[in-house]
């Protein structure tokens, strides 16, 4: 079961952050990522990411065709709400086949600290 991280490019210094700060919880995780995103965050973190397309590329699809193989056990997406994004419906229909699959999904930073939170504590 992998966990996703995603960031569109307003997003990407907070994600980064977010994945230095907590490296130690999501080094035991099999990490995916969309192509920019994750290779960004392999460069500054160290961590090992399997990347997938770039997002505007399918990438988002991707991510979302583990979430419906009930490959992924979260996703972590934080979005630029602020700014259109010419590959909208792909990421609605991330953000969809997690609802359909009860997959946790925090799209901002506070909520993607409470779903790592519920991730260690499924693991203790
Ligand atoms: O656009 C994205 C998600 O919708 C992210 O894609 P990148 O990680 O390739 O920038």
């Amino acid at each position: 079961m992998s966990v996703a991280l995603i960031a569109h490019d307003e997003k990407k210094a907070d994600l980064i952050e977010f994945a230095t700060e907590h490296s130690a919880i999501l080094e035991h995780y099999d990490l995916i990522a969309t192509g920019t995103t994750g290779k960004k965050l392999m460069e500054a973190t160290g961590l090992d990411i399997e990347r997938k397309a770039s997002g505007p590329l399918g990438g988002d699809m991707q991510i979302g065709a583990e979430v419906a193989s009930n490959e992924c056990e979260a996703v972590i997406f934080l979005r630029d709400p602020l700014t259109a994004q010419p590959h909208e419906p792909d990421i609605s229909a991330l953000l969809r086949i997690c609802d359909v699959h009860d997959i946790p999904l925090a799209t901002n930073l506070a909520s993607a600290d409470a779903v790592l939170d519920g991730l260690t504590k499924d693991e203790n």
